[in-house]
């Protein structure tokens, strides 16, 4: 059982969750509206609490919080209010010392607060939320009590084999994703109601609408990539019954995680004006000037389109990566209609015939059906890939070993060269440094650009010239 020991149930008594105090976050709070001196410069934690009738342009802005002790350990920040056997795991999969998202926010999460965790890719947002998770539901108790939506089939495999691997089978932790196997799960959901559910938008209505469960007894709602969910015409919708019909804020935790929440005091102050959140959430903002991993090393080489899959072999052969993406636009409507091949295509096709190297080429994109997702998926764990994927993989993908990004295509906005980055220098204590290369046409370079001043890094042009091992 993951129950808290006796005598931690009496330290909470009296507290607004019976089952976790608050006292680091009330400390958390107080000096935040107080506006407690020494912060770290990389940390915002904010709250509107004390704005929220305020008009927009007039509200106080936030004020930076002291961070909590240096150095203590993941065991530590929990302390009390995180089943003892889930830490046990976590240590034994080497989660040690917190990041510096953990560390800034578990003591806002632990208490019951609701929170938007603001804060790098591969910073280690999944262990916060899933401890807050762990923190809030009773195994004991045999009802749906904690909900993660994710945006993609993808990224809810990876959350719900950390969160399995955390219960380590004291609760059960079930996948209700985009081409699962619904009508099984049904029956599943009906006879042995999992503790646990990560979802995707359109699955978990689906099952809602059918009846197959309420989520009645929901104690804490997890959004990942909030602004992704929110931008997408086709979750949107669904996202808000879930956030304001099936379930209410006022009776339960409500989580929003993202490396990019674009306006995010406009989305703070959204979440409170349509009962996203209660009015107390709070904005841990980790890094707030420096969205961009500072360990990354961006490149790029000015080429024609006609020259791009050489100069993309001619870097694979140069940079010898362990283990590649390479993004690509997905094929427009227009494309398809015309009977071009999507970039993928051409890409794929072209790496497998030319390049000579031992790493396997897959390929992932929306297009394909979920049994080849799953297999390409399945196939870059473990060794060593060249993945050739639209943006369907720049959301959550956590492949550690990931050493390169190329942009074959540029990416559309600013917030997709971050996501796309961000699948490298995934290893949180790690200097090493990781690459990210983006082929553009000399008409693109202004683009480029344009991301460099919005995410504050520096790219570094290599000349076409430099690199060239083939006749054009
Ligand atoms: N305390 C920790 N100690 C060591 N490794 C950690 C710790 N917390 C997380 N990690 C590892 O860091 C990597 C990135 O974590 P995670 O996937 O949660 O990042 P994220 O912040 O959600 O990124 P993204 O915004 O890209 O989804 C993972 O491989 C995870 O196992």
């Amino acid at each position: 059982s993951t129950s808290l020991p006796r005598h931690q149930h009496r330290l909470l008594a009296g507290s607004r969750n019976p089952r976790r105090p608050a006292p680091m976050a009330a400390a958390a709070s107080t000096a935040t509206l107080s506006g407690c001196a020494r912060a770290p410069p990389s940390t915002l934690i904010s709250s509107p609490s004390s704005t929220r009738l305020a008009p927009f342009a007039s509200r106080s802005r936030p004020r930076r919080l002291r961070a909590a002790a240096a150095a203590a350990t993941l065991r530590e920040v929990c302390s009390g209010r995180v089943p003892d056997h889930v830490l046990q795991r976590a240590e034994d999969v080497g989660y040690i010392s917190p990041t510096e998202v953990q560390e800034q926010s578990l003591p806002v999460l632990l208490s019951g607060q609701d929170c938007i965790l603001h804060a790098q890719t591969g910073s280690g947002k999944t262990l916060a939320y899933l401890l807050a998770v762990f923190s809030a539901i009773d195994v004991g108790r045999s009802s749906v009590q904690a909900l993660v939506i994710v945006p993609t089939r993808e990224l809810g495999i990876q959350v719900t084999k950390v969160a399995r691997l955390l219960a380590a089978k004291t609760c059960n932790v079930m996948a209700l994703l985009d081409g699962g196997m619904l009508t099984r799960q049904k029956s599943w959901l009906k006879a042995e109601p999992p503790a646990i559910i990560v979802a995707t938008v359109a699955s978990l209505c689906q099952m809602v609408e059918k009846r197959a469960f309420s989520l009645g007894s929901i104690k804490i709602l997890v959004i990942d990539e909030v602004d992704f969910i929110f931008g997408s015409s086709k979750q949107v919708n669904s996202l808000r019954k879930i956030l304001n019909s099936y379930t209410a804020a006022s009776s339960r935790q409500t989580i929003f995680a993202s490396a990019s929440i674009p306006q995010h005091n406009r989305f703070v102050h959204d979440c409170v004006q349509h009962k996203w959140t209660k009015s107390d959430v709070v904005h841990v903002h980790v890094n707030p000037v420096q969205p961009m991993p500072s360990h990354l090393h961006h490149t790029y080489v000015i080429c024609s389109k006609k020259e791009r899959l050489h100069v993309l072999l001619s870097l694979l052969e140069r940079d010898a990566p362990k283990s590649v993406i390479i993004f690509v636009a997905q094929q427009s409507e227009k494309s398809k209609r015309a009977g071009n091949p999507p970039s993928s295509t051409l890409v794929v096709e072209f790496l497998r015939a030319e390049y000579k190297g031992t790493l396997e080429v897959l390929v992932l994109e929306e297009d394909m059906n979920f049994n080849a997702r799953a297999t390409s998926f399945t196939e870059v764990k473990g060794k060593g890939f060249l993945l050739v994927s639209t943006d369907i993989a720049s959301r959550g993908f956590d492949l550690p070993q990931t050493s390169h990004i190329y942009n074959f295509d540029l990416p559309k906005t600013a917030t997709d060269y971050l996501h796309r980055a961000g699948r490298t220098g995934r290893e949180p204590f790690s200097k090493s440094e990781c690459s990210v290369t983006t082929l553009i046409t000399e008409e693109e370079h202004f683009v480029l650009q344009r991301f460099q001043n919005e995410l504050k890094f520096h790219s570094q042009q290599l000349p076409l010239e430099s690199m060239f091992t083939f006749n054009l």
